[in-house]
């Protein structure tokens, strides 16, 4: 039902509007890549890509606002922003693209920023007008999921365990906060104080970078190796045991997913050619279409 000509005749230049805003955004800050990316993830999994993730909430009581989303970085959210202001300073176009296309745009464009690949944004998508705490409950995956977990999370919205694999390559990019890991390197059970799927070295790495009683605040990268470039170190790390999530390491642990992971990390068209096919599927999740929903005129207020 999404088109990639959808704005052919009411806004032809969207996509070039919305790539110069998100290119001068990354020219003052990488972190623009991967808040970005993982906005677009939160948004498709609560209430489908309706742009709901970005709708403030003056008593904080918006999306936004559950714990599994209060880490998304504001550079995810001032990207949209600025994209969206780009978007309306052209006369044709104020009003007519919905915050969750440009979303959608922006996503393609920093992934294409930091070394991924580039495909053709279906586009057509309205915007939601809800956005509470109470929708983002249970919808999204946590660091401890295992395989299973993972899988029927995904498939509830379509998404094959390939999919899913392919999907969780974004943490090719981006930075984890201590907590999210911090049971697997100091308390992971009463025989093994060190999840022992963990490299052992990466494990004493990230116990310096993580001290006990550390800063709430430090984050670190997720990829060790390029933590800039999109591309499938991530899954080479995975082999090596330096996933630092559980739900990161256990695609490599669990038979069922080891041979994808496999192949991702000796072939990065082949990451590249489903990470594609699954961004696209992510982005169909839930959609409003047609005279549903809205074309915000603010992103972070319904109308
Ligand atoms: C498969 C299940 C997934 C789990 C359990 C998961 C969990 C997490 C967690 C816990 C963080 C760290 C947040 C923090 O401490 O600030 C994170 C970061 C991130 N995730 Fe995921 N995620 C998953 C899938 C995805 C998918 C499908 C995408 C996008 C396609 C994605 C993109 C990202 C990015 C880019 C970051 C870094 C954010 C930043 O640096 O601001 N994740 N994820
Ligand atoms: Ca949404
Ligand atoms: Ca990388």
């Amino acid at each position: 039902q999404l088109r990639s000509d959808f704005y052919k005749n009411t806004c032809p230049n969207v996509e070039s509007l919305v790539r110069s805003a998100v290119a001068t955004k990354f020219q003052q800050t990488f972190v623009t890549v991967p808040a970005t990316l993982r906005l677009f993830f939160h948004d498709c999994f609560v209430r489908g890509c309706d742009a709901s993730v970005l709708i403030s909430s003056p008593s904080n009581k918006a999306e936004k606002d559950h714990p599994d989303d209060i880490s998304l970085a504001g550079d995810g959210f001032d990207t949209v922003i600025k994209a969206k202001a780009a978007v309306d300073s052209n006369p044709q176009c104020r009003n007519k693209v919905s915050c969750a296309d440009i979303l959608a745009l922006a996503t393609r464009d920093v992934v294409v920023l930091a070394g991924g690949p580039s495909y053709t944004v279906e586009l057509g998508r309205r915007d939601g007008r809800i956005s509470t705490i109470a929708s983002v409950q249970n919808q999204l995956p946590h660091p401890t999921f295992n395989l299973d977990q993972l899988n029927s999370m995904f498939s509830l919205h379509g998404l094959s365990q390939t999919d899913m694999i392919a999907l969780s390559g974004a943490h090719t990019l981006g930075f984890s906060h201590c907590g999210k890991f911090s049971k697997r390197i100091y308390g992971f059970s009463p025989q093994n104080r060190i999840d022992p799927t963990l490299n052992l070295g990466y494990a004493l790495q990230l116990r310096q970078m993580c001290p006990i009683n550390v800063d709430p605040r430090i984050a670190i990268n997720m990829d060790p190796t390029t933590p800039r470039t999109f591309d499938n170190a991530y899954y080479r790390n995975l082999q090596q045991g330096k996933g630092l999530f559980t739900s990161d390491q256990v695609l490599f642990t669990d038979t069922r997913s080891r041979p994808t992971v496999n192949l991702f990390a000796s072939n990065n068209g082949a990451f590249g050619q489903a990470f594609v096919s699954a961004i696209t599927k992510l982005g169909r999740v839930g959609v409003k279409t047609g005279n549903q929903g809205e074309i915000r005129f603010d992103c972070t207020r319904a109308n």
